[in-house]
């Protein structure tokens, strides 16, 4: 039984590579860490998520949780502290999210803070197909935090997303991530991906910039998200604005520009 030995830890990657998806990451991110992926399509964010997850295993170097090889805890143990909602999220059973809910986790309790900020009890009669992108978006979030609710609330969750924010409108971007931004400072872990540079740098503690399946800048939020690091991430100039009370700043596309 290895699950134990995953509290309070912390993942850690020796040259890791995924075929040629993932290219010699190196990397560590500790409990209570909110860690967002950023880079161009085809970066490689989605596998190196898939890879944190145990769903995908390294071809080449160490991954490891706690210490141990990631590949020495079952999945299944895993399942207890860990979360993942892929990208593109499909469901077979067209049936009410109640139905849903309970296949995933065995209850169709819904943790007040989740409801407080995805708003979910009102559509749980529905079924999946019934309801807008945004809508089976929160759905999904909502589902995969509770089936590590019981490890969250100890602060011994690690919590995986791969664009958690796409299809959200504004307000419920905002709310999916001060949700995250809450449970990691209840000690859980959050790793995630995302298009949206301003929000990962409001609300990310870490920040990953991948290019071309390399992990090309990483480290405090601060420091990796500079208009010249962006750049080269992106091949794309950017400007910084400042809001009129000096209080904010937006990076915004500079499309006139060549760099
Ligand atoms: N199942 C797969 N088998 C082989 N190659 C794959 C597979 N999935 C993705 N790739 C390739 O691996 C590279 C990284 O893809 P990945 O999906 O990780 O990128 P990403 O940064 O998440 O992109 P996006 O922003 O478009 O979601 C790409 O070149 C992609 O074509």
């Amino acid at each position: 039984m290895l699950i134990n030995s995953t509290i309070g830890s912390s993942y850690e990657l020796k040259n890791v590579t995924l075929q040629a998806r993932v290219k010699t990451v190196s990397m560590c991110i500790n409990k209570g860490q909110c860690w967002h992926l950023l880079g161009p399509n085809g970066a490689g964010k989605s596998s190196l998520l898939l890879l944190l997850s145990g769903i995908e295993t390294p071809t080449h170097g160490v991954l490891t949780l706690g210490d141990i090889p990631l590949a020495e805890h079952s999945l299944a143990q895993l399942a207890t502290i860990r979360c993942f909602l892929h990208q593109q999220q499909q469901s077979e059973f067209d049936i009410p999210l109640f139905q849903l809910l309970h296949f995933y986790t065995n209850s169709t309790h819904i943790p007040r803070k989740i409801e407080e900020h995805l708003h979910i009890a009102s559509l749980l009669h529905k079924p999946l197909s019934t309801l807008s992108g945004g809508q089976q978006q929160r759905f999904h979030i909502a589902r995969n935090l509770c089936q590590i609710w019981s490890a969250i609330v100890k602060g011994e969750g690690l919590i995986l997303l791969d664009e958690p924010i796409s299809h959200l409108d504004v307000k419920y971007q905002c709310a999916i991530l001060s949700l995250l931004q809450h449970v990691c400072e209840m000690g859980n872990t959050v790793i995630m991906t995302s298009h949206d540079l301003n929000l990962s740098r409001q609300y990310a503690s870490h920040i990953g910039l991948l290019k071309e399946q390399q992990l090309v800048f990483q480290g405090l939020t601060n420091e990796v998200m500079r208009l010249d690091n962006l750049q080269t991430i992106f091949d794309h100039s950017f400007v910084q604005i400042v809001n009129e009370h000096n209080t904010q700043k937006y990076i915004v596309s500079a499309p006139n520009q060549s760099i």
